[in-house]
């Protein structure tokens, strides 16, 4: 894992020696603006996460979080605001792209090339991890649902990514492979990376640092109260 929290003081250091350590920020968004043909989608959204912060966005359907994400990634271009990115980024979109002539190893190794990487222990890794390492030598149009969206979030972790933007990341999953989900993600969140989920489901709230809520273009920022 090449991404680390950044560690605070050793116990014992002297007040006048102690460094104040403020994660870097891995994603900015500020004042971003979007517009579709005549309809307006994000009229002011602004959204900070640093390393190590688990975020996530919900919103009724058509309120414009994949946008935003598309956006935060670099897919889309924003009409107005600024996006600041550091690290590797990992990217998981709702909209599933696989190959159909490749199996899912052939999709690992085209992602090795890509990220140009030393071996697949990662991915062999993920594969146990979300239980599908008997698919290796399928295609996706043989897959579940479930199983195809396993192969989308393996080749967004795969690298060990910095900053990891999910769009609805485990949809489709079975009960075990939810929770296994939520295991990984709290492994990467501890070992420094900045990760941004959009969840439309409330049992999810609980589980993120920071809930924001997309509204009429703007991120609002639930309380826990409302989490709750
Ligand atoms: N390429 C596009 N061209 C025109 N309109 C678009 C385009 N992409 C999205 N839209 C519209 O923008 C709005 C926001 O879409 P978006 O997919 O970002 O919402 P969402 O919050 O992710 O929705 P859902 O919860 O259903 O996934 C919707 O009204 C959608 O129809």
């Amino acid at each position: 894992m090449t991404c680390r929290r950044p560690r605070p003081d050793p116990p014992g250091t002297p007040r006048e020696d102690r460094l104040t350590v403020t994660p870097p920020d891995r994603l900015t968004l500020t004042h971003v603006r979007k517009t579709y043909g005549r309809s307006p989608v994000l009229a002011d959204a602004t959204l900070t996460v640093p390393a190590g912060a688990l975020v996530g966005v919900t919103g009724e359907n058509g309120a414009g979080k994949s946008t935003l994400l598309r956006i935060a990634v670099g897919q889309l271009a924003a009409d107005h605001g600024q996006v600041t990115r550091t690290g590797k980024l990992g990217y998981c979109p709702q909209q599933i792209h696989l190959d159909d002539a490749l199996t899912v190893e052939q999709h690992l190794r085209l992602f090795r090339a890509a990220y140009r990487l030393p071996d697949l222990t990662r991915a062999e890794e993920l594969l146990d991890v979300l239980g599908y390492a008997d698919s290796r030598h399928r295609r996706p149009g043989r897959l579940s649902g479930g199983t195809r969206q396993k192969l989308n979030l393996t080749l967004a972790l795969m690298h060990s990514p910095d900053l990891l933007i999910l769009d609805e990341p485990h949809q489709g999953f079975d009960h075990t492979t939810y929770e296994r989900f939520w295991t990984l993600t709290e492994q990467l969140r501890s070992d420094g990376c900045a990760i941004v989920v959009v969840s439309h489901l409330l049992h999810d709230r609980a589980r993120f640092d920071t809930v924001h809520h997309l509204r009429h273009g703007r991120l609002h920022v639930l309380s826990a109260e409302v989490r709750a």
